[in-house]
């Protein structure tokens, strides 16, 4: 039996102690009570100054299991493995680390924070029921019992507790695995339907690390999340939703999806792919975003190609379009769709975005990409709704040595990295094109190989690009001579009909012709 346990038998002896005297109370006058009480009270805290806070494993419609008591658990397992004698083990699901060991029933373990020391049991009761029943139903009640001396109280009851959830939080957040959300219906005349989350394990091995750009940049986001992450008491100070959003811009295969997986990996959050095209209106995207939980990013690929600006969904064209196809006629006309009912509005995603959702969510990230950031309304990636603008562009030096490592297993080669360098600052390649180049295709392409390989792929970018600006050198000068060609042309003729007009004008004055 541990202390913990002899205090928690010691309390319950005090409990029936002090009933005894609640009943002697009754024998004395009402002016000798108030008395009786004091000293009994004080007598009690002498011989059992002990406090125990109980955790029941059922929230109150006895349905539930509590979060409360969940965290706690998880808190526990950490240190009960190490201290417990035996210990329960428990799969769960959506865990990184899926055997999860905790304190078993009836067993007992100490913690100490800032000197004090606590115990903690795991206790149950099992109620005996009357009742006769074909389908027996277990009514156990579990729960974790904290006892602490009373002078502590303070601190338990402030500090303590609260340190022991946010713990037990952190280990549950690293330890849990991440999902991928995506309102994609799975089957094509599902896109009629309203849409749902449907979600996936988040398995993205992209990281900062193998994110091919330049270190200061890279520098410069990490820096960025990590404000984020943990600016819970700047963003209630200044009186802003706890949200931040990404503009990642940049020509394809420069790596701005591989970007976002490797935010979600570098966050823990979870990913929720937003497909705008098949967002029915404004309700639809309103009630996907309330879906949302915290510590997720949204992401919105091609805001470019998802909303027609001018509020028409896309989608909606498509199937007007196609006046032929008798599935998407009937679907449209069993939903009542009228031509113009379509809803779904740049004003009503940036009002989500500004205000009910952020206002209802926290700790969230919205990520907008695309290939081309001058088409986008200005609206949408002014600053504060999309707080930072990230540019995604051509393979330099730098991100080339990150791939090379990924990739290689190398960090400088003597002879072919300055070549590399040098082609690389005067052509243009995506950090996709490098990486394929980079990535050998069979047992016998070595390191060597590999980098010529890259080196004759970046010549041969050089030499197009090289054809392409002398090519575009041509068609402008021919496009000039043609501008002043047409230029004299229409001088010449201006002066023609000036001459004519003159001639017609002494006809009419002089009555001849020269
Ligand atoms: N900066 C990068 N760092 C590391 N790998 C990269 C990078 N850019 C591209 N890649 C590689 O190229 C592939 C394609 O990149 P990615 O899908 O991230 O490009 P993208 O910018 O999202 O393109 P798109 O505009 O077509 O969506 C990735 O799977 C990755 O292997
Ligand atoms: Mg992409």
């Amino acid at each position: 039996m541990g202390i913990g346990e002899i205090l928690s038998q010691v309390g319950s002896i005090m409990a029936s102690v002090m009933f005894l005297y609640g009943m002697f109370d009754k024998f004395f006058p009402p002016h000798l009570r108030g008395y009786f009480r004091k000293y009994t009270n004080k007598l009690t805290s002498l011989m059992y100054p002990y406090i125990q806070i109980t955790f029941h494993e059922l929230s109150g419609d006895q349905l539930k299991r509590s979060e409360t008591y969940t965290i706690i658990q998880t808190y526990l397992s950490v240190n009960s493995s190490q201290r417990a004698k035996r210990l329960k083990a428990e799969v769960i699901k959506d865990s990184q680390n899926p055997l999860v060991l905790s304190m078993d029933d009836n067993q007992e373990i100490t913690d100490e924070f800032n000197g004090i020391k606590v115990w903690w049991s795991a206790n149950h009761t099992t109620r005996k029921t009357q009742s006769f029943s074909f389908h027996p139903t277990s009514d156990e009640k579990r729960f974790l019992t904290l006892t602490f001396h009373r002078r502590n109280l303070d601190v338990i009851t402030t500090s303590y507790i609260q340190h022991v959830l946010e713990e037990g939080k952190a280990i549950t957040t690293n330890n849990r695995q991440l999902k991928l959300y995506t309102n994609n219906p799975s089957k094509d005349w599902m896109r009629y339907m309203s849409t749902k989350w449907s979600h996936t394990t988040f398995e993205h091995p992209a990281s900062f690390e193998t994110l091919a750009m330049e270190p200061e940049k890279k520098e410069e986001i990490i820096n960025d999340l990590l404000k984020f992450k943990e600016g819970k008491e700047y963003y209630t100070k200044v009186g802003k939703a706890w949200k931040r959003g990404y503009l990642l811009f940049g020509p394809p295969g420069t790596g701005k999806s591989t970007m976002i997986s490797a935010i979600a990996n570098f966050m823990n959050y979870d990913v929720y792919d937003l497909e705008l095209t098949i967002v029915k209106d404004n309700n639809e995207l309103k009630r996907l975003l309330i879906e949302t939980s915290s510590k997720s990013i949204i992401v919105i690929e091609d805001i470019d190609c998802s909303l027609d600006l001018t509020g028409q969904r896309k989608m909606k064209k498509e199937i007007d379009d196609d006046e032929n196809d008798e599935k998407k006629k009937l679907m449209s006309k069993a939903k009542g769709e009228e031509k113009n009912e379509s809803k779904l509005t740049l004003s009503g995603l940036l009002n989500f975005i500004d205000g009910i959702w952020s206002a209802c969510g926290r700790e969230r990230i919205i990520i907008f990409t695309t290939n081309f950031v001058d088409k986008l309304d200005p609206a949408l990636i002014r600053r504060g709704r999309m707080d930072k603008h990230i540019e995604m562009s051509y393979c330099s030096y730098e991100a080339f040595k990150v791939l090379a490592r990924n990739y290689l297993d190398v960090e400088s080669h003597d002879e072919l990295f300055p070549v590399i360098e040098k082609l690389l600052g005067e052509t243009i390649m995506t950090p996709a094109d490098v990486a394929e180049n980079l990535m050998p295709k069979s047992i016998t392409e070595d390191l060597e190989t590999c980098l010529k390989k890259l080196i004759q792929s970046l010549e041969e970018a050089k030499k197009k690009l090289e054809e392409e600006e002398a090519k575009k050198k041509v068609e402008e000068e021919e496009a000039r001579l043609k501008e002043e060609k047409d230029k004299q042309e229409s001088a010449q003729e201006e002066k023609n009909v000036k001459a004519d007009e003159n001639s017609k004008e002494n006809v009419k004055e002089n009555g001849f012709v020269h």
